[in-house]
């Protein structure tokens, strides 16, 4: 595989070739996502979950973002890297926007960055599209406005709602969006948009339509208990695994069978240290 590029993912949506997009927030999950041929790496600001154990996104920096976005620039040779814009990195101005987003591009290194939210962001971002990065929208669930939608609940549930956000879809893909994640709405929303937009869309919680898929690599992968979105398929029990390979290294340490002969530094002077004693 080549570098991913906006231009590969809009003519796969074109084909009606199916994008794939998971999280990684260090250099070796980027690395076996970008070995997997995963198309986009995201790291997202769920890291505030998966990494940090806080209980929402809202308080994650920028400084944050970039600390974790640098290592998987470093793991991922084709992937696309998508960093997340945190909470109130963008919501002032065009001006902050375009700031911030710079900033994940120099700093960080990411290829693009995406941020939440429909009309009320669309002047941002046209002026990071302007500012020459590339942005990807993010539309239905947003995680980061929690305190006004009043939970992790489905979106776009009522006519009027839905109708909103593909109204937001449309006004993000003409401010100038090459690609939308859509989050937590009915599969019949998802395909809507999906339709009526025509730039990529990438679902997580919006049904098959979508022109991709998303999911949080800690909870594809079993690596993540705390709550468990109707949405994520479990591709792997890493936690379990982990779980049995650190009791079998305590069990072992403590009956005294690790660390058996081949795992030991023999000297070849045995004899001359017994002298020491
Ligand atoms: N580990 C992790 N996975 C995620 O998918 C994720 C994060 N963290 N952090 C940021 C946001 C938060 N997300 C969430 C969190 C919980 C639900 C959830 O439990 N939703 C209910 C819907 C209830 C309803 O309205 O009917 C569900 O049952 O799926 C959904 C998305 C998605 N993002
Ligand atoms: C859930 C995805 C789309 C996200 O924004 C994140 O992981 O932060
Ligand atoms: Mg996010």
């Amino acid at each position: 595989m080549a570098k991913v590029t906006i231009q590969m993912l809009q003519s796969m949506k074109e084909k009606g070739e199916k994008i794939t997009m998971t999280t990684a927030y260090d250099y070796s999950t980027a690395y076996f996502v970008d070995k997997a041929g995963i198309e986009v790496i995201l790291v997202g600001d769920s890291l505030a979950m998966t990494v940090l154990g806080l209980d929402s996104t809202v308080s994650v920096t920028m400084e944050q973002m970039i600390h974790h976005i640098k290592p998987v620039v470093r793991g991922a040779h084709d992937a696309m890297i998508v960093g997340d814009m945190p909470f109130g990195s963008y919501n002032q101005s065009p001006e902050q926007a375009v700031y911030n987003a710079t900033r994940l591009m120099k700093e960080g290194g990411c290829d693009v960055v995406k941020l939440e939210g429909g009309k009320e962001v669309a002047d941002k971002v046209k002026a990071i599209v302007d500012g020459g990065i590339p942005v990807m929208g993010h539309i239905g669930l947003t995680p980061q406005t929690i305190s006004k939608l009043g939970g992790f609940k489905v979106q776009g549930k009522t006519v009027d709602s839905a109708k909103s956000l593909l109204e937001d879809a449309l006004v993000l893909q003409e401010a100038g969006a090459f690609s939308l994640v859509i989050e937590c709405v009915p599969e019949e929303l998802g395909k809507l948009i999906t339709e009526k937009v025509k730039i990529p869309t990438i679902g997580i919680g919006a049904g098959k339509y979508c022109d991709g898929q998303v999911l949080v690599f800690h909870d594809m992968v079993g690596l993540f208990e705390k709550f468990l979105p109707k949405f994520v398929k479990r591709y792997a029990n890493l936690g379990e695994e982990v779980l049995k390979a650190l009791q079998e290294f305590k069990n072992e340490v403590k009956e005294g069978k690790f660390p058996s002969d081949e795992f030991v530094f023999k000297g070849v002077y045995e004899e001359e240290l017994k002298r020491l004693y």
